[in-house]
């Protein structure tokens, strides 16, 4: 049977993501988003289901820089998703939200809630984990504690935790991108799913800084007429100023168009790197 990572444990985010993709594979859970893309860099699994983008915080830097420094592994598909946060405690602390000491998320589910957080649990210390399922976990192990987690409706089940306020994330278009991540092509596997969109990411490095280089970047796309869903800038970690740039065109790898785009980057002076080309879920 097929292996596929998320970061775990049950009934994170990912989980519900790779459950989704992968219904009949088996799903292996690892402790953090790097080792889930090393178990897939290393063929220990088949496949890895990593987050990317939310769509109220922003990129998952951690995905985002550890394909690009560390390990490369083809992006071979994406899975957008609505996300619901819910604040859950330990049954037996329940009626006493009012007297919460701490809340413990993923870092990236706080950062979807800061507004309710800010408005209704002012003063109340946040704490990263590894996961929101990890912080529900910990809360169910912790029943002497009057604290919380922000994790989803499945790890409330998983861990036996009861939901004190549903939906606290701060805009009600709260999704998430997931990527899956592979070393062999996806083929058929996700054929029963709707397909949204098509893809390709590819990773840019401008020569040395001179006036105009992205502009002379995007040109390249922008006269093919291929549209460009995604820009962002990442720092290259070889100093302050220093940058790479991802950017996400809405289309499959064609033989002329992006070869063509590509070609004239490179003739320009930048390095340029394709991340994948896939369709989007
Ligand atoms: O902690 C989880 O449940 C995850 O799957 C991680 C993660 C993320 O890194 O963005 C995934 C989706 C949500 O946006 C919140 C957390």
């Amino acid at each position: 049977m097929e292996k596929v990572a998320y970061l775990g444990p049950k009934a994170t985010f990912c989980d519900l993501a790779a459950t989704k993709l992968f219904d009949n594979s088996e799903r292996v859970a690892y402790g953090t988003i790097p080792e889930c893309i090393d178990a897939a860099g290393k063929n220990e699994v088949d496949f890895a289901v990593v987050p990317l983008e939310n769509a109220l915080e922003g990129s998952v830097n951690i995905t985002m820089d550890y394909l690009i420094h560390e390990v490369r592994v083809p992006i071979v598909a994406e899975f957008s998703s609505p996300i619901r946060q819910h604040l859950m405690m330990h049954p037996d602390n329940a009626g006493r939200i009012g007297e919460i000491e701490r809340i413990y998320s993923h870092s990236h589910a706080i950062a979807q809630c800061h507004k309710y957080l800010h408005g209704e649990l002012k003063g109340v210390r946040c704490e990263n984990t590894t996961s929101t399922a990890f912080a529900a976990q910990y809360v169910s192990k912790h029943p002497e504690e009057v604290t919380a987690a922000i994790a989803n409706e499945m790890a409330a089940r998983e861990y036996g935790l009861t939901i004190v306020k549903p939906d606290i994330h701060d805009y009600a278009h709260n999704h998430t991108r997931f990527v899956v991540l592979s070393h062999k092509p996806i083929g058929e596997r996700l054929d029963g799913l709707v397909r949204k969109g098509e893809k390709t990411t590819v990773m840019v490095m401008l020569p040395a800084d001179h006036a105009g280089a992205l502009h002379q970047v995007l040109s390249a796309f922008s006269w093919r007429k291929l549209n460009l869903s995604k820009i962002e800038s990442r720092p290259l970690k070889t100093g302050l100023g220093n940058y790479f740039f991802i950017i996400d065109i809405d289309q499959l790898m064609d033989d002329i168009l992006l070869p063509g785009a590509i070609a004239e980057m490179e003739a320009l002076g930048c390095k340029v790197n394709v991340m994948g080309s896939y369709y989007s879920y």
